[in-house]
């Protein structure tokens, strides 16, 4: 049995007072929470939210990281950096950074392999656009992602990597794939580590959905067979909101 994962993607949004003002609020309301609980939070606001989060079952991750040790890399931050916060979760290779930031599949594995070495849980982001799943090409797609993105992964580290299923036109639209749509493409992901890993680390792994997750829809997704969490954007930025998906 998988034990659900539900992380909160803060995207760039809040102040650091506002942020520590949320986890507060957050905090009582999911501390009986079957699930276990992220907010990943943009990087000035983590110390804040480690401290405010202290000894309560909500985890702080950051929402990307360089796969470099140190450098010369300027508005970059390390992963060393963030273990020593005591962040312990990073999302990797979001849409948002592959569209915007040029992050690649190269620079995705890189990144996981960092995540490893340092001891932080990654996040890994996959997801086709509207013309790729128009295309009929969401398998295709996936498929190098995953492949890439795992390229010389060790099977113990596989097997501890949480994968967020988020296809690019859900995310921010107010568009869900259906459960079933969801439920398909998070079951070929399995699939696709099954053939890496074996069915062993196939069974273990966590798949979330991600894209326009709310309170009313996280009951039929979590109902799903192979859906194994969420990465919610927009809800996750009020409490209230993100502890109802967090306690579907
Ligand atoms: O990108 C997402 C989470 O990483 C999804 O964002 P929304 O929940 O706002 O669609």
């Amino acid at each position: 049995m998988r034990k659900p994962i539900i992380a909160g993607n803060w995207k760039m949004h809040y102040t650091v007072k506002e942020a520590v003002k949320v986890a507060n609020e957050l905090k009582g309301l999911v501390k009986d929470a079957e699930a276990d609980v992220v907010i990943c939070a943009p990087y000035i606001q983590l110390p804040a939210l480690v401290e405010e989060l202290k000894g309560t079952n909500v985890k702080v991750g950051a929402q990307n990281m360089h796969f470099e040790e140190k450098g010369a890399f300027t508005g970059e931050i390390a992963p060393s950096m963030l273990t020593d916060l005591g962040v312990e979760y990073v999302i990797i290779g979001h849409s948002e950074r592959r569209q915007y930031f040029n992050e690649t599949d190269e620079t995705v594995n890189m990144k996981l392999k960092a995540a490893y070495r340092h001891g932080l849980k990654p996040i890994l982001c996959v997801g086709e656009s509207l013309e790729q799943r128009e295309a009929d090409t969401t398998k295709d797609v996936i498929t190098n992602q995953i492949n890439k993105a795992f390229l010389d992964v060790e099977a113990d580290h596989a097997q501890d990597t949480v994968i967020a299923y988020e296809p690019i036109w859900a995310i921010g639209t107010g568009k869900t794939a259906t459960s079933e749509q969801a439920n398909e493409t998070i079951g070929q992901i399995r699939d696709m580590i099954s053939t890496l890993y074996g069915a062993g680390v196939a069974s273990k792994v966590r798949i979330q959905y991600g894209g326009s997750v709310k309170p009313n829809t996280i009951k039929e997704q979590m109902a799903m067979s192979d859906i194994d969490g969420a990465l919610v954007g927009g809800a996750s930025l009020l409490a209230e909101d993100f502890s109802k998906i967090v306690k579907f």
